[in-house]
């Protein structure tokens, strides 16, 4: 790759008009970014197997990225939320910056709020007042990375800095060569170097190695004191594969790899910082700095959250604790201000949630044959992960609106309320709430489910009322005697059969009050203890007078007793077939 000259180009920007709309296109205004020649990549076969070395740098690029940077009292907020969280590498701010980075770094050193597992890292640009102020603001902290960047590309050197190669690489020695000699001005402090070719991924290859080894040279790492040298993606220009050539080919031509860590350090510009990060580490870098859902300059950083969850659900131990990931979200935005979209992946509050009818039958049946594998492999389908692993409950999963479907209501209405429709019925009552939805046009809560279960089959109250029911053994048979009334006309009515339901149907038959047979029942019991209550559900044959035509209902009730609650079911079934003209 070799630097570009843009200045003189002749930018050509075209218009082209295509069936009566007019369209711009980029023409020459933009180019293409090389690629890396790279014989023989080894990165796309390889995958990654273990946890790299987490560096957040939320109260850094994040910080900075905020139009209302953090206060001292939220950053140690969120410094606390890291630590809580696992990192033990933390970017704590550019102590040269402001009074309120500086004034930070001394609350945590005087409130000794540094565990001794967490090594803090503070950055500086390469100029000697800063570095000097730098290191002041360090005193008393046990381990600390003292991060230096200076930028490298072709349109850094010419534009920012106005300098040659040799005068960038003189900007990065020399900050070196100062934060070498301060070393010993903090001897109670053990230091390690990390050097930034800023905008790395724009830069030649060979230049970001020429000025890392420049560096290098001065630092003098070793294997068991090794530089840091961080090659960050500081503004995405390309696929990610570009960037994990670029990483590949600097582990691959570096001297004295086994001095030095390779880090990453990536953006989102073109919305694919996952990627490029998770590349990056196939290409063999084995540290990774990014932020919580992925707060940072424009776009923002990696999502470290994002990043971590996906070894997790490869079975990896990212090393990383997002159990509770809603209550870091919610640190996250009281500290920053900023909002995590409903979409975000893992944290987002929609990201678990089916309302089409089709993902919630496979969602279900995904769902119930997992429970009953007691702790197999998760292969729930459209669930990636098991949302109880990072604190979501199951309640979310499946929300129901006109685009749903009978799996999904008799979802709700068997996790929300314990009701376990039979599969004929839910067909039935899945029509009922579709109306429902296409009605209201919003999303149902599972209370309106509810109620809309209710009013359709158990509080019913016309034009069959039971108004007394007993049963008796007689020969060998059960014998009913009923009250019962029809639009007020009360009918006394009495029947044998091979059981209470079968003796009240035929009771009602008989006294020619209703032309049904029974086609199914069933019932279970919705409480346990003292107030245990029984729901029966019963499917019905009605027999139309006017037609001849048969059609089938569903009838339920919710009673104390089971044998009440079915014959109080035969009635719910036959008050809804009346209000079908059956
Ligand atoms: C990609 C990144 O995220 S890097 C981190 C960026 N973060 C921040 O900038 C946040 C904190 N920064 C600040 O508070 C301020 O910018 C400060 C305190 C660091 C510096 O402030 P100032 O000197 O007032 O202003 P400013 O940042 O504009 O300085 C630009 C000068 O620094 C030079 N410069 C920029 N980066 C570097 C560097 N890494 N090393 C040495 N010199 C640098 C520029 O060439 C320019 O020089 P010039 O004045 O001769 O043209
Ligand atoms: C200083 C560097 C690491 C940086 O923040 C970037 O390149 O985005």
């Amino acid at each position: 790759m070799t630097s570009q000259n843009i200045d003189n180009a002749q930018v050509e920007q075209v218009t082209v008009r295509s069936q009566g709309q007019t369209r711009l296109v980029p023409g020459n205004k933009y180019r293409p970014f090389p690629s890396i020649e790279l014989p023989e990549r080894q990165w796309p076969s390889r995958s990654i197997t273990t946890a790299p070395t987490w560096c957040s740098v939320d109260l850094r690029d994040g910080n900075q990225a905020l139009p209302t940077p953090m206060s001292v009292e939220e950053k140690l907020r969120m410094f606390d939320l890291l630590v809580k969280v696992g990192f033990k590498e933390i970017e704590i701010g550019f102590p040269s910056a402001s009074q309120i980075e500086y004034d930070f770094i001394r609350r945590l050193v005087d409130e000794n709020r540094v565990p001794d597992d967490v090594t803090v890292q503070v950055i500086t640009q390469s100029r000697e007042d800063l570095i000097r102020r730098t290191f002041e603001s360090i005193r008393g902290l046990k381990k600390v990375i003292v991060h230096l960047y200076n930028s490298t590309s072709p349109a850094q050197r010419r534009l920012v800095f106005g300098l040659d190669k040799a005068g960038i690489v003189d900007i990065a020695t020399r900050g070196t060569k100062l934060i070498k000699e301060l070393v010993a001005t903090v001897p109670e402090t053990e230091i390690t170097l990390q050097y930034s070719p800023e905008s790395f991924a724009l830069t030649e290859i060979d230049f970001s190695l020429e000025i890392c080894e420049a560096v290098v040279d001065i630092w003098q790492p070793t294997p068991t004191n090794k530089i840091i040298l961080n090659l960050p993606e500081t503004v995405q220009i390309a696929t990610p594969n570009v960037y994990a050539d670029q990483i590949e080919w600097f582990c691959r031509h570096m001297r004295d790899r086994n001095s030095a860590i390779i880090s990453l350090h990536t953006h989102n510009d073109r919305g694919t910082g996952v990627a490029t990060t998770e590349l990056g580490l196939m290409a063999g870098a084995t540290r990774v700095e990014g932020t919580l859902f992925g707060n940072g300059e424009r776009t923002g950083n990696v999502d470290i959250v994002v990043v971590a969850l996906n070894m997790h659900m490869q079975g990896l131990d990212s090393h990383l604790d997002f159990s509770d990931l809603d209550s870091i979200r919610v640190v996250y935005e009281e500290c920053t201000r900023m909002q995590v979209p409903m979409r975000q992946p893992y944290a987002g509050e929609l990201v678990f949630t089916a309302f089409s009818g089709s993902h919630q039958d496979a969602i279900q049946k995904g769902m119930a044959a997992w429970e009953e594998s007691e702790g197999g492999i998760w292969d729930v389908p459209y669930l990636p992960i098991d949302p109880k692993d990072i604190g979501r409950s199951y309640e979310a999963i499946i929300r129901i609106n006109s685009q749903s479907g009978k799996g999904g209501v008799a979802y709700i209405m068997e996790t929300e309320y314990g009701f376990h429709l039979p599969k004929p019925m839910r067909v039935e009552f899945g029509k009922v709430i579709n109306v429902l939805a296409d009605a209201s046009g919003e999303e149902l809560p599972p209370q309106k489910i509810y109620e809309a279960f209710m009013h359709e089959y158990i509080d019913r109250n016309g034009p069959f009322v039971l108004e007394e029911f007993h049963t008796e053994k007689v020969s060998g048979e059960v014998e009913c005697r009923a009250h019962v009334s029809v639009n007020g006309a009360m009918h006394e009515l009495q029947a044998r059969g091979n059981g209470p339901i079968d003796a009240f149907v035929r009771a009602l038959n008989e006294a020619q009050l209703a032309n049904f047979s029974l086609l199914s029942y069933t019932e279970h019991s919705l409480k346990h203890g003292s107030d245990a209550q029984a729901i029966a559900y019963i499917q019905i044959e009605a027999t139309s007078n006017e037609t001849n035509t048969t059609s089938a209902f569903f009838g339920a009730a919710i009673e104390t007793n089971i044998e009440m609650a079915s014959i109080k079911s035969v009635i719910s079934a036959l008050n809804r077939s009346q209000v079908a003209g059956a």
